[in-house]
This record gives C-alpha cells, sequence and structure tokens, in this order.
C-alpha cells in the first residue's frame, strides 16, 4: 500500500508542474513561498488552539491541513520527504 504522504507529495508536484485550473495547489504557488510559509505558521496555529479547546476530532482535522501546507513549502524548497525521513533517522537515539 502507498504510503499516503508519498502519495499526496506525488500529487503535489504534479499540480505544481502542471499548474492546472481549480487547483488548490496552484493557487498557493502563484501566491509565492511568504505566502505559503505564512499559511503554514497559520495551520501551526490552529492546531494549537484545536489541541487546547477544541477536542481530538479538530486536532487530526487542523493536523492534516497542516501536514498538507507543510508539503506544499517543501515541494515549493525542493525538499523532498526523504530528504526529512532521513534527518529523522538520522537523529534518532
Ligand atoms: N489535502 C489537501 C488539503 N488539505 C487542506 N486543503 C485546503 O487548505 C485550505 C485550508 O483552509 P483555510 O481556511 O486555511 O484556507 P482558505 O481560506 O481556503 O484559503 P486561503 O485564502 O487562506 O489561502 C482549504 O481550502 C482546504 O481545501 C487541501 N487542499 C488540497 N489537498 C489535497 O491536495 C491534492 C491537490 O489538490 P488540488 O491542488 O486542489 O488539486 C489533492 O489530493 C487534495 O485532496
Amino acid at each position: 500500500m502507498t504510503d499516503v504522504l508519498e502519495e499526496l507529495s506525488g500529487i503535489i508536484a504534479q499540480r505544481l508542474r502542471e499548474m492546472p485550473e481549480g487547483s488548490y495547489t496552484a493557487s498557493l504557488a502563484k501566491k509565492g513561498k511568504g505566502y505559503v510559509a505564512r499559511k503554514v505558521g497559520e495551520e501551526a496555529v490552529e492546531v494549537v488552539v484545536a489541541s487546547l479547546s477544541e477536542g481530538r476530532e479538530r486536532v487530526v482535522s487542523e493536523t492534516a491541513d497542516l501536514i498538507y501546507h507543510l508539503l506544499v513549502l517543501l515541494a515549493m524548497e525542493g525538499i523532498s520527504l526523504d530528504e526529512v525521513r532521513d534527518e529523522l533517522r538520522r537523529r534518532m537515539k
């Protein structure tokens, strides 16, 4: 079974290459890396707020938003999930 993060990263990379009409990823990319970076910050704050006061379902939903936006930012930086996996592996005790 394909890893969902891997699959989503592949879809995001395709959207960034093809920039199709109606794609939210393409619309983010058009606004630039600074905008996407700020979205990652906003989504992170939404995870914090959900965790402090909105319950676990909202935490799961906001975490999914955060991970999606983070994957878009990584793709725009040219960083693969494998690079992040390698870094996590390197620091694992
Ligand atoms: N996983 C996601 C995903 N998670 C969250 N979001 C979008 O992220 C936005 C987060 O909501 P916000 O209220 O923070 O943002 P907004 O007000 O809609 O937009 P802004 O004007 O603030 O940028 C929503 O519009 C969600 O639809 C996502 N959009 C797309 N995907 C997946 O990404 C892939 C490519 O999608 P498209 O680029 O749309 O084809 C597909 O597999 C999608 O399922």
